[in-house]
């Protein structure tokens, strides 16, 4: 039977638009699990305060998702800081809504504080487990809002008796963790860390043009994007500032582009952030180089992204923030403020910058380097599409979201249930075909890639050396022994590939005089030539020894690839490129890293099959009778 879960999200409906004051990440997190959740194959009723007399009380969304739009207050746009009061309504219609269907949930994931509060008195109630994502933290909020904070001060005594009585409790970042112990005291071992995420099926990089001319931008004019919720807390004011600055100090001339408000157009009678923002742009005097553009529906979202050259975010706190992992998804680098989520998605010097918050001068510096280092910035775009892809799609952060349930499910289930012997093989079959089917679609480009450079490389004479640890090293020799041996082509010539983990004598020598952590990269230091590829296969990417192979690797010229999984660790941080298994269990991470070798070895074989074939057929064409049909063999150093 189907493992059923309900979601609660009191204010924010998956239904309902981005962009709006009360409407921005947390509906994009819930309607995004919600979906993900039915492919691992579980139910989900999505809870949310019935806010229009059009919605019906429940309504199917997609195929396993139903919306519960619960009447709680009347039925239209309340603030979120006035929705407290009703939240005794919303927690028995809950309880009777479960009693009446008479099936009961597994799980509860709350969203937001209020929600957790309905999640604790349903759990006193009817026992059922829940974990909880706080989207926002009141303590951190009222520390950086003082006084514009309008939550009722009920609040903080609310969220600790969450913390305490919540299963689990998900961090969106290391920052949220850190705050969470800080200041509510909570208890470290419930916490887990799970990042927001993106849908590559909703952004991907656009080519500029094509975007520009979509948008009616001139496609050759420099343009700077800041998008999301317009409220002082993001502070856009500091972006104008920061704009206006690089303006008059260099002969800088582009356009920033502000997207978001209450509606279409930005009228600052419905959006007063606006209204504020546009006084600012006019007395600096360049409101005409700045575009308040208004709301955009989501589907028009990856156009802006990608038109522009630089997403720039920098509120004073951000508990996760999606925008800048979307921007990166789409290959624009992003400018945003060391706080919160976004010191952890943005990687500084790597798929952008980290400046401090509320500092014009700061962006101003920023931007202008970015424009006087192209190349740079080219290398920022790629990074940043790997990184939103590696680590942050929505597939993966469900992934991590359903693993946690599973605990939780556990250890609440009531009787211990005696699995049969039948069980733990269909469910270790049916673990390992959800980790390949998950990884079809995210892995397919890496392993072409990492394919091209394996091939160019045993064209150009040189050789691979690969290693691993435990299941990992017999999957180097594995590896390695493809390509020394054949794969599918019986007549090809031996390419020249060595496990580094296959020699014991070598091994156990500097094991035992040096240091297990060295073993590798004393033997990288002796193989390995510029141009040679080192291959490091983990599944968290963690190994010492693989991490000191990289680094030999790297001064030598080697191009390093990582075949790993988990986050990538940081292997992951090292390696040229790394195909990264999207799993957290070490076993199908290995499962996985299987197929993906199979691959890359029939890949390698074909695209040195085609060089051949190419050369045979210029040799034929030619007048003269070159005496080989086989592609070079490949020359050892
Ligand atoms: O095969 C397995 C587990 O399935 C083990 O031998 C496993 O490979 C070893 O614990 C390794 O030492 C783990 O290293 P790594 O994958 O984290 O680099
Ligand atoms: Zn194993």
């Amino acid at each position: 039977m189907k493992k059923r879960i309900a979601l609660i999200s009191e204010h924010a409906s998956p239904l309902a638009m981005l962009g709006g004051v009360d409407s921005g990440g947390q509906n994009v997190y819930v309607g995004e699990i919600a979906k993900n959740l039915t492919v691992f194959g579980y139910e989900v009723d999505v809870f949310t305060r019935r806010d229009s007399e059009l919605l019906p009380e429940a309504a199917e969304w997609v195929n396993g998702v139903r919306i519960i739009h619960v009447p709680a207050g009347v039925p239209e746009y309340l603030r979120k800081e006035d929705l407290l009061p009703f939240m005794a309504d919303f927690t028995s219609y809950m309880v009777n809504f479960c009693q009446q269907e008479g099936q009961m949930y597994d799980l509860i994931h709350a969203n937001f504080w209020m929600s957790g509060l309905v999640a604790a008195n349903i759990k006193k109630v009817l026992g059922i487990p829940f974990v909880i994502t706080f989207h926002a933290l009141g303590k951190v909020r009222r520390f950086y809002q003082g006084d514009a904070d309008q939550f009722p001060n009920q609040r903080f005594a609310i969220e600790e008796r969450i913390i305490n009585e919540a299963d689990r409790i998900i961090a969106e970042c290391p920052q949220e963790e850190e705050d969470l112990i800080r200041f509510y005291n909570a208890d470290p071992a419930k916490i887990t860390i799970i990042p927001g995420g993106f849908d590559p099926g909703q952004f991907w990089p656009i080519g500029k043009v094509l975007a520009r001319v979509a948008l009616g931008l001139d496609p050759n004019e420099k343009v700077i994007l800041q998008l999301g919720r317009m409220v002082p807390r993001k502070g856009v004011d500091a972006v104008i500032y920061g704009f206006a600055q690089l303006l008059k100090t260099s002969d800088f001339s582009g356009k920033l582009l502000i997207v978001g408000g209450e509606s279409d157009d930005p009228d600052p009678n419905v959006t007063p952030e606006i209204g504020r923002l546009k006084a600012i742009a006019q007395s600096e005097n360049i409101e005409e180089k700045v575009t308040f553009v208004g709301r955009r529906g989501r589907e028009a979202l990856k156009l802006y992204y990608s038109a522009a050259d630089l997403f720039i975010t920098t509120p004073w706190y951000e508990p996760f923030g999606i925008t800048p992992v979307e921007a990166m998804a789409c290959g624009t680098p992003v400018i945003g403020s060391n706080v919160g989520g976004i010191k952890f998605t943005v990687r500084d010097g790597e798929t952008g910058y980290l400046v401090p918050a509320n500092n014009p001068s700061a962006i101003a510096e920023r931007i202008a380097y970015l424009y006087q280092h192209p190349k740079l910035m080219n290398v920022l775009r790629q990074q940043a599409i790997q990184r939103a892809n590696d680590l942050f799609t929505w597939q993966r952060v469900t992934d991590s979201i359903a693993d946690l349930y599973e605990k939780v499910i556990a250890k609440n289930s009531p009787t211990f249930h005696q699995v049969s012997w039948q069980e733990i093989v269909d469910r270790g079959f049916n673990n390992a075909i959800t980790a390949i089917q998950k990884s079809r679609r995210s892995l397919r480009n890496s392993i072409i890639h990492v394919a091209d450079i394996i091939s160019n490389c045993f064209s150009q004479n040189g050789k691979v050396l690969i290693c691993g640890n435990g299941g990992s090293a017999a999957e180097a020799q594995h590896f390695a022994a493809e390509f020394v041996g054949h794969f599918k082509c019986k007549t090809r010539p031996g390419l020249p590939a060595l496990a580094l983990n296959a020699d014991t004598a070598v091994l156990t020598a500097w094991s035992n005089d040096v240091g297990y952590e060295n073993a590798f990269s004393r033997q990288v230091e002796a193989f390995g030539r510029a141009g040679d590829v080192l291959i490091g296969i983990s599944t968290s990417g963690n190994s010492r020894n693989i991490i000191k192979a990289f680094e030999t690797a790297k001064k030598q010229g080697l191009n390093c690839i990582g075949i790993l999984g988990k986050d990538g660790g940081d292997l992951h941080l090292l390696a040229d490129i790394s195909i990264i298994v999207p799993e957290n269990d070490t076993q199908h991470i290995q499962e996985v890293q299987i197929v993906v070798i199979h691959l890359i070895c029939e890949l390698v074989e074909e695209k040195m099959m085609l060089v051949e074939n190419s050369i045979s057929e210029v040799i034929k064409s030619s007048e003269f009778q070159i005496p080989t049909t086989h592609y070079q063999l490949p020359i050892t150093h």
